[in-house]
């Protein structure tokens, strides 16, 4: 599509010898927290209120932790539509304060992502508006998947051994599944991180079937999903899918760590898939064999997020004894 009618942009892949010195193999990130707004979101959000504005809605309703909601208050500026974003007590005063700056109306409701979830739904009843999921929707997928399309053409022929992503709600793994189908590239494996407090996909797949956690007691509130959507849990099923779970201390080590190695801080949400590296699980996948194709490079999707600043950086370091 054209430049003007999606909001996202082409972002860089790029090579990172220290983490690819840390894992012992070629480690490339894309870098998603260049995206406006600061993360992966606005592919999908972005391409979602685009497609949606076509059909006369005058107000979207969007539920988020944090960034799903900062896509589509962007996405609504820039289309001149009323916005209004529902997100839980846990989203932080910086990232209301953004939404509010973009013309968006905020609502906060709820301990969890959740709870917020249903209010959005109720709100998006009256006329003209439309509610907006911030993972589970296929016009959200098909935006993610453009992902896939920039890392095809970056690439050319090679494959990547892994690709690692973080996990909340499932939109992000749908998104790149759907984009990967049509590379060619299902046989690639996923390496889907979660934190463990946040694990909506891990404890499905433990399951075998679709379940709803108890509770949201990880840091990483913008992974904090209760119930995995029934795609990604399809997904998980039919790819070469590791999913792997981290605590919030190895988070935020794997957090100053990047700020360190790539001179980038991410929030906690993008750390999940930064613990990959950091944990040892790459390395450990390689040497059980895991990564069919060794020399392909794995690429790890930086996320980003607006949920982190130098400050909470420094609380979350005294809060795990990590000073
Ligand atoms: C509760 O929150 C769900 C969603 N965040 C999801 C999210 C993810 C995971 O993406 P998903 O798996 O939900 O598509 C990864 N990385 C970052 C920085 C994220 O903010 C939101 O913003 O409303």
């Amino acid at each position: 599509s054209s430049h003007e009618d999606r909001f996202h942009v082409v972002t860089p892949l790029k090579k990172s010898p220290i983490l690819s010195n840390v894992t012992g193999t070629e480690v490339l990130l894309k870098l998603e927290n260049i995206q406006p707004m600061g993360s992966f979101k606005i592919r999908g959000i972005g391409h979602y209120c685009q497609t949606l504005s076509k059909k006369g809605y005058t107000r979207f309703v969007c539920s988020s932790g944090g960034n799903a909601g900062l896509a589509a208050a962007y996405a609504c500026n820039k289309l001149g539509l009323a916005a209004t974003i529902v997100v839980p007590e846990s989203t932080g005063q910086d990232i209301v304060q953004k939404l509010k700056g973009l013309g968006a109306d905020v609502v906060v409701k709820g301990k969890v992502w959740d709870d917020a979830d249903a209010l959005a739904h109720q709100l998006a009843e009256a006329p003209g508006s439309v509610y907006v999921s911030p993972f589970n929707n296929p016009v959200i997928w098909e935006g993610n998947s453009t992902l896939i399309r920039e890392l095809k053409d970056s690439l050319g022929l090679r494959k990547p051994s892994a690709l690692v992503l973080a996990v909340g709600g499932g939109g992000l793994l749908a998104g790149l599944v759907s984009g990967m189908t049509d590379v060619g590239w299902l046989d690639v494996p996923i390496i889907a991180m979660e934190t463990n407090g946040a694990h909506c996909l891990n404890a499905a797949l433990q399951a075998g079937e679709i379940v709803t956690l108890p509770d949201i007691t990880s840091i990483a509130k913008c992974l904090g999903a209760k119930t995995v959507c029934e795609r990604a849990f399809q997904c998980a099923r039919e790819t070469d899918l590791i999913s792997i779970t981290v605590d919030d201390r190895e988070v935020i080590e794997a957090i100053e760590k990047f700020l360190d190695d790539e001179l980038m801080l991410v929030e906690p949400a993008c750390g999940a898939a930064l613990a990959a590296v950091y944990s040892g699980h790459i390395e450990r996948l390689k040497l059980e064999g895991r990564l069919k194709n060794p020399h392909g490079p794995v690429v790890l999707i930086v996320c980003g997020g607006s949920a982190i600043s130098l400050s909470q950086l420094l609380d979350f370091k005294s809060q795990f004894g990590l000073n």
